[in-house]
Formats: structure tokens, C-alpha cells, sequence
């Protein structure tokens, strides 16, 4: 069913035959076929080395679906809309092909000249396809064209700065869309709503009423079959310069004074500015690094980082990373961001747990109880829904109070919603909208933080491996927070 307002554009991904395109962009194009975002005026070109033709394409395109979804009878239909082109990034004579075949494909499905090219492949031939596309005319279809890039974006804030010069050189900061898959989460997105549309929260989203934020990511895999991206990136570049620390935009952010794209940002802008930047000797005192050893998870034993590949074996990556991230305004002056991430943790769970100052006398405990403050816990996912932890009379006699939770689930979504991102975040881009994407001030500031961290780990060797898998990192991560006064809040998925 093609309808006049849903966006018509030929899809060119670059890295077709690799995971991201299989386990993510095919299934997350045949939800928005299947949800009439987008009609019939599509096509999707995929580009790689290996001799496929479009009917292999097409079969893989079959496959990706097959796991990640429950097709129906309308997958013929829906592939027929591939194309596979075998590209080599790196020849300038294959993108006059390319655009040939665009040229065509637009005449077929009516797209009107407009362009997206994903580039769903290792971040060293980003700046080069730009670049190429910009020199072999490919930018002039007609229609709009937009470049998806995927991270990481960099590998410091120097390498970051050198890539961003040389895709401006091909295309405008408005035409270029960093994607970050945390942003397009339902209940990252939510963070927002919570915060900006309930008076509730937002008179105390100071440090006036909260004591301190926690944000867990924690993920069951290990490193799998990415030892050779991950082991020259680390938690720290993999996950924390970027999904970390858009959550603590988010959250720490000032209301932005329109819900556009360019006022959000600059929101979140200011409060990446206001970030404290750690001398190299204070980064010992603020963060945390890990490496998982083998350990037991869900009754198997596993495999250290170090024995999971042979050229990990005297690694000194780390897999962990806590951190203490102080934002130094007006709003925020003393209260800690803790961040934990890490990879073989006890449970996959990314959450949210805001802690509120407790009240300075509690009558209505005993003494030697334990007084439960206030938490505002986000439950980003694989639960999305949002609890607030109060304190009631406990029934019956007496007065004495115990913690009650009032929850909400979101059960419109189920399951793991990395998917539900990408489709989101892929819709964003075919109609324009780049709020969910993170803009070049946002990224310039990230790395600036996190460089200081990264200079002074790589100076100094790290004791890994230093947590088993299966638990919930090294103990320094707990000390982290009992210097403070504070403990990390139980992630489990169902509390
Ligand atoms: N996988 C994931 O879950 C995530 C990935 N990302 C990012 O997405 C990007 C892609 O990752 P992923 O799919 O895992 O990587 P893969 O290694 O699985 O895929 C790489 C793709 O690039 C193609 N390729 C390599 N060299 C060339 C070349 N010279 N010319 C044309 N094609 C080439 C490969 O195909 P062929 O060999 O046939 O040429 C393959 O299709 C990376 O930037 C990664 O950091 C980000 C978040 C999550
Ligand atoms: O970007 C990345 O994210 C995933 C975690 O994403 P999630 O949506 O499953 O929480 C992580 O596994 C990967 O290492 C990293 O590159």
C-alpha cells in the first residue's frame, strides 16, 4: 500500500554482506514495509566484495528476516525491492557503476532521486566514500541524499576531528546522520517525556533533591567474533564515549525551550560541556577498568577475554568500565553520575536508577532499619517501563513504614529492542529528522572526555583479568561508590 506521505528513497548500504546489515537493517526495513511506513517506492542496493547476485542477496535478505522476525507470505515481495552490487570501496570506477544502477532503479520505483547511503562498514573507509560519492557526481540525483554513518566515529577526538573534516568536505553537517542505536530506544527516548512533561520530577531533577544517578549497562556476551574491533577499542570507545554518555545528556540536561532538533541538541551540548575533565591523576580516583576472567554464567563455565581469541592473549583492553562522571553547573554541582558497563555480567539490563536525598529525620523506620530513599528506576531495557520506589505503612498495626513500588511497563514493546532502533532511527532519516542523532559537538565533547581517560590507561598496564564472568564486575566498582556513601542498586531485569 504506497500512501503520498510516506518518504520514497533507494537505500544504498554499504557492507551489505556483513552483520550489521543481517542481523539489523534487513529486519528493521521489512517492519517499516510491513507497518506502511514506507510503500512500494523503495529499493535497497547492497554493496560488497564478495561475487553475490541478486538472488543470493535476496535469499540472505530471506534469512535475516527468517531469524530476527516471523515472516509472511510477503517476503518475495518485499525482497524483490534488493539489489546487489559487488563493490569495492576502495575502486573509483565502481562508483560510476553505482550510480548508473541508481539512475535506473529510481526510474523503476519513483524515488524521486533520493538517496541514503549506509555506511554499515569498518569506520577506515568512511571519510574515503564521502568522498567518492561526493567526486563521482553520486550527490547529484535530483533528490536529497543523506549519509548514515555508523560507529565508532573515531578512535580518539584527533581521529574523530580528521574523519568529520574530511565527510564535511562532501557533505553538510544536516546531511550527515552519526547514528547511535540508543537513541532510537523507546525508553531512552522516553527520558525526556519522564522528565520534561511531569511536574513531579522535574522541580527535583537537581542537587538539591537527588543524592546521585546510576547508569548500568550490562551485557551477558562476551566478545564473540569482534576480538579485532573490539581489542583496539575497549568498553570505553565501544560503549561509554557514546550510548553512556548520550544518557547522561539526556538526563542532565536543561529543558530545551522548543522540541526541535537544533534546541534539544544545543541542551545536550551544554551539559556534554559541562562535564568535569579529569586530570591524568584524578582518573584513577573517578574510574574503573575491568577484564573478565572465565567464570560460570547460567550454570556454563566460560572462557576469559584473554582465551577467546589468540591474539587476545596478554590484551590489556578493558571489557569493564565504571566511572564517576561529575557535571559541573548549576543544577548538577555535587551530584555523581556513576556509569557501569561491561561485557560476561550476570544479566544483559540497561537501567536508569535515580536516587533522591532522603528526608533528615525518618520516624518511621526502627533504628537499626535500613531506610529505603526515594529511586526513579528507567528500565531502558530488556524491560522498558519506568518504577517509582516510595515508602508506606507497612498493614496492620503500628506505624511503621516499608518500601512499595508503583511500576509501569511498556508492553507495546517485547523483547530486545535493538531492532525497534534501528527501524526507528532508519524512519528518522528517510523523513529528515536528525534529532536522534548525534551531532558533531556532541561527539567533539564526548571524546574529549573520554580521551583523558583512554591516555592514562594506555600509559599504565592494568592487573586483568580482575572480574569473573558472570558477576557484576571488580570490586573496585563497588568501592567507587561506598567512598561516597552510596551503593550500586540491584539491575536485575525484574525488579
Ligand atoms: N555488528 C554490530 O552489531 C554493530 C556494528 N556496528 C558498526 O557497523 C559497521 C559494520 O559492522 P559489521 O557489520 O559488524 O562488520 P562486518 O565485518 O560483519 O561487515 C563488514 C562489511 O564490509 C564489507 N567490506 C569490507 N571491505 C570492503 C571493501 N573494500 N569494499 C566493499 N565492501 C567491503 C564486507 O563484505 P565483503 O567481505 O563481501 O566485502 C562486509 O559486508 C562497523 O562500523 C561497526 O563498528 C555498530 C554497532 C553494532
Ligand atoms: O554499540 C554496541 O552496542 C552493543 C549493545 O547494544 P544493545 O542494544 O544490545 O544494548 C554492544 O554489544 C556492542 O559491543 C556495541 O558495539
Amino acid at each position: 500500500m504506497t500512501n503520498l506521505h510516506t518518504p520514497k528513497a533507494v537505500i544504498v548500504i554499504f557492507g551489505a554482506t556483513g552483520d550489521l546489515a543481517k542481523r539489523k537493517l534487513f529486519p528493521s526495513i521489512y517492519k517499516l514495509y510491513k507497518s506502511g511506513k514506507i510503500g512500494e517506492d523503495f529499493a535497497v542496493v547492497g554493496l560488497a566484495r564478495r561475487p553475490w547476485t541478486n538472488d543470493v542477496f535476496r535469499t540472505n535478505v530471506k534469512e535475516s528476516l527468517q531469524n530476527a522476525l516471523s515472516i509472511e507470505d510477503d517476503a518475495e515481495e518485499f525482497t524483490s525491492h534488493f539489489y546487489y552490487h559487488s563493490f569495492d570501496v576502495t575502486q573509483a570506477e565502481s562508483y560510476t557503476e553505482l550510480n548508473g544502477l541508481l539512475t535506473d532503479l529510481e526510474s523503476t520505483y519513483e524515488t524521486g532521486g533520493n538517496r541514503i547511503f549506509y555506511l554499515a562498514m569498518a569506520p577506515e573507509y568512511f571519510g574515503s566514500i564521502a568522498h567518492r560519492l561526493e567526486q563521482n557526481g553520486l550527490k547529484n540525483s535530483g533528490g536529497w541524499t543523506r549519509l548514515v554513518i555508523e560507529k565508532p566515529f573515531g578512535h580518539d577526538l584527533k581521529s574523530a576531528k580528521e574523519l568529520n573534516k574530511e565527510i564535511r568536505v562532501a557533505f553538510d553537517e544536516d546531511q550527515i546522520y552519526r547514528i547511535d542505536h540508543y537513541l532510537g530506544k523507546e525508553m531512552v527516548q522516553n527520558i525526556e517525556v519522564i522528565r520534561f512533561a511531569n511536574g513531579i520530577f522535574e522541580h527535583l531533577w537537581n542537587n538539591r533533591s537527588i543524592s546521585n544517578v546510576q547508569i548500568t549497562s550490562s551485557e551477558e556476551l562476551g566478545v564473540e567474533d569482534r576480538a579485532r574491533y573490539y581489542d583496539h577499542s575497549g568498553a570505553a570507545r565501544d560503549m561509554v564515549q557514546n550510548h553512556m554518555l548520550q544518557m547522561v545528556a539526556l538526563l542532565a540536561m536543561e529543558p530545551p525551550i522548543k522540541l526541535t532538533t537544533d534546541e534539544i541538541r544545543s541542551e545536550k551540548v551544554k551539559a556534554l560541556r559541562a562535564l568535569r575533565q579529569l586530570d591524568p591523576e584524578e582518573v584513577d580516583e573517578y574510574f574503573v577498568r575491568g577484564q573478565y576472567g572465565k567464570g560460570i554464567m547460567k550454570g556454563n563455565e566460560v572462557a576469559g577475554y584473554r582465551e577467546e581469541a589468540e591474539e587476545l592473549h596478554d590484551s590489556n583492553t578493558e571489557t569493564f568500565v565504571a566511572g564517576k562522571v561529575m557535571i559541573d553547573n548549576y543544577r548538577w554541582a555535587g551530584v555523581p553520575f556513576y556509569i557501569r558497563t561491561g561485557k560476561r555480567m550476570a544479566e544483559k539490563c540497561t537501567k536508569i536508577v535515580v536516587e533522591f536525598k532522603d528526608i533528615p529525620m525518618n520516624l518511621y523506620y526502627k533504628e537499626e532499619a535500613e531506610k529505603h530513599p526515594n529511586l526513579l528506576v528507567i528500565n531502558i531495557q530488556p524491560n522498558e517501563g519506568i518504577t517509582l520506589y516510595l515508602n508506606a505503612k507497612k498493614s496492620g498495626m503500628g506505624s511503621m513504614a516499608e518500601p512499595i513500588q508503583l511500576s509501569y511497563t511498556n508492553n507495546g514493546v517485547s523483547g530486545m529492542n535493538t531492532p525497534e532502533a534501528y527501524e526507528k532511527l532508519l524512519f528518522d532519516c528517510m523523513i529528515g529528522d536528525t534529532t536522534n542523532f548525534t551531532h558533531w559537538d556532541e561527539v567533539a565533547h564526548s571524546w574529549a572526555f573520554i580521551d583523558t581517560i583512554l591516555n592514562r590507561w594506555e600509559a599504565v598496564k592494568a592487573d586483568f583479568p580482575n572480574y569473573d564472568s558472570g558477576s557484576m564486575g571488580p570490586e573496585a566498582a563497588n568501592e567507587l561508590l561506598e567512598k561516597d556513601g552510596f551503593h550500586w542498586w540491584d539491575v536485575e531485569k525484574d525488579k
